[in-house]
């Protein structure tokens, strides 16, 4: 699981890199499909702190950290929910990036105004309902997986591998740590072009659908004819 543990180790360092979060914020984590193994940041390490063997294993199946010294993330039962939930994906993000935030916080989805949307979200990125208190008070965190997961009930999670957690902050994913981090950072650069958009006209209305699927489906799926088909 080294290999893992260093890639995993990477992608976190890239969400410094990219200003998505600042001290000890967020966290990215990735998975061995094959053993049903997870790697995940350690909770509350400093990112120029951490060294690839900090990485922490837990199994997706128990929830269980099965290698490491250090705590895994706070935020691993959500990560472990959306791997069972969605088959596909290969690597989880959470950041507090600053204007993807403000949409969580505020409880609005990011729409889809524009083709630099269209070419990796197929449609709005939704904001999740808020929480009961009951889930608050219980398993919070796993219960923060439910709320996107039930986000997702009629969405595919493949083609809006992005949500806006209500008063919390975006959860991004993708096909390894390196796409779920790329699309943390498109979702960042969205959230501030939406925001301003909003400003100037809060009755924008979404982009053409026409013109959402030719930049989308040209990208992505079983017709893609450019792109990695990702
Ligand atoms: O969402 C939160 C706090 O609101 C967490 O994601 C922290 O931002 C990072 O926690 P650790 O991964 O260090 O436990």
């Amino acid at each position: 699981m080294e290999k893992l543990k260093e890639e995993v180790y990477k992608a976190n360092m890239l969400l410094p890199k990219y200003k998505l979060i600042t001290f000890t914020w967020g966290n990215v984590s990735g998975i061995d499909r094959e053993s049903g193994i997870m790697a995940i940041k350690p909770s509350g390490v400093e990112y120029d702190l951490l060294r690839p063997e900090d990485m922490v294993l837990v199994d997706v199946n128990t929830g269980k950290k099965v290698e490491g010294d250090l705590n895994p993330s706070s935020d691993t039962p959500t990560h472990v929910e959306l791997y069972k939930a969605f088959p596909n994906i290969g690597g989880v993000v959470h950041t507090h990036s600053r204007w993807a935030t403000v949409f969580s916080q505020s409880g609005r989805g990011i729409p889809a105004l524009g083709t630099t949307h269209g070419d990796y979200f197929y449609g709005e990125i939704p904001c999740t309902r808020k929480m009961t208190p009951e889930e608050i008070g219980g398993a919070y965190e796993k219960e923060t997986g439910t709320v996107i997961i039930e986000t997702f009930k009629d969405k595919s999670p493949d083609d809006i591998p992005a949500v806006l957690v209500h008063s919390h902050g975006p959860f991004t994913w993708g096909t390894d740590p390196m796409n779920a981090v790329h699309n943390a950072v498109v979702l960042e650069e969205l959230a501030f072009m939406a925001w301003h958009n909003l400003v100037l006209d809060p009755t924008i209305p979404p982009m053409q659908q026409e013109l959402l699927d030719k930049h989308y489906l040209r990208k992505h799926g079983a017709n893609a004819y450019y792109g990695q088909g990702k």
